[in-house]
């Protein structure tokens, strides 16, 4: 069955990551959206406690869409490292601990790739994963993934974006996320496809709710 489409109007982005809630603005912005953020709307930040990217991005999406009304977007994201058995994964936000202290996170996942016996670029394979999830105040819900596979790279390099960005090369660039501007990590430009796993999902999610907008 095709996605239900999204009609224009108000749009809840579920979401209390600054960095996350100024990325899905800017891929929303060309769509017309009134759109508005969980936090603004002081709505509660829903416990995470699916086993998965999807179920705990239907989580925030309901709460939200149940709370305010409006048809509501989330993003569960994360940050996968092959050698660490898929590690930090849905558990990406909770090891930058209560502070979220992404330095930290960072050192956390070099530590564990050195004690794994990471040597060769081969043992030091990453993706990040973003999973969409829009939901309707009458309970209906799609899902829109998307994903980026790279290299994971020690020490830290750049200061745009956000949480794990620093330490994160998609394969075919040089520079890591943290690197880029954020219309880089998009993928936006002339005859660019998505890059960034938020970009890649939000493309399925425009071709699949937004057409005609
Ligand atoms: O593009 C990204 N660049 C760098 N790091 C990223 C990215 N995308 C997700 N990540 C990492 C950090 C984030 O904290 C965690 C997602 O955890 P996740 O629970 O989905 O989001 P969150 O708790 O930060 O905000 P919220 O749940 O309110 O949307 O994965
Ligand atoms: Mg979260």
């Amino acid at each position: 069955m095709s996605p239900r489409k999204l009609e224009p109007g108000k749009l809840v982005v579920a979401s209390h990551n600054k960095g996350k809630i100024r990325e899905i603005n800017e891929l929303l912005q060309p769509y017309g959206f009134d759109v508005v953020s969980a936090g603004e709307l002081d709505l509660p930040e829903p416990e995470e406690t699916g086993l998965t990217f999807e179920a705990n991005a239907s989580l925030k999406a309901q709460a939200a869409a149940k709370a305010s009304g409006f048809p509501s977007l989330a993003d569960d994201s994360g940050f996968c490292v092959a050698k660490l058995d898929g590690d930090p994964g849905i558990y990406s936000a909770r090891w930058a601990g209560p502070d979220k202290d992404f330095a930290m996170a960072m050192r956390t996942v070099e530590e564990k790739l050195q004690s794994a016996g990471a040597t060769t670029d081969a043992d030091r394979r990453g993706s990040f994963v973003a999973v969409l999830c829009l939901a309707w105040p009458d309970g209906h819900e799609e899902y829109f993934r998307g994903e980026v596979e790279g290299l994971v790279v020690w020490p830290p390099r750049g200061t745009q974006g956000f949480g794990y960005d620093p330490v994160f090369q998609p394969d075919g660039h040089e520079r890591t996320f943290g690197e880029m501007t954020s219309e880089e990590k998009h993928g936006w430009g002339k005859d660019t496809p998505a890059l960034s796993h938020r970009s890649r999902a939000f493309e399925k999610f425009a071709a699949g709710c937004l057409e005609g907008h």
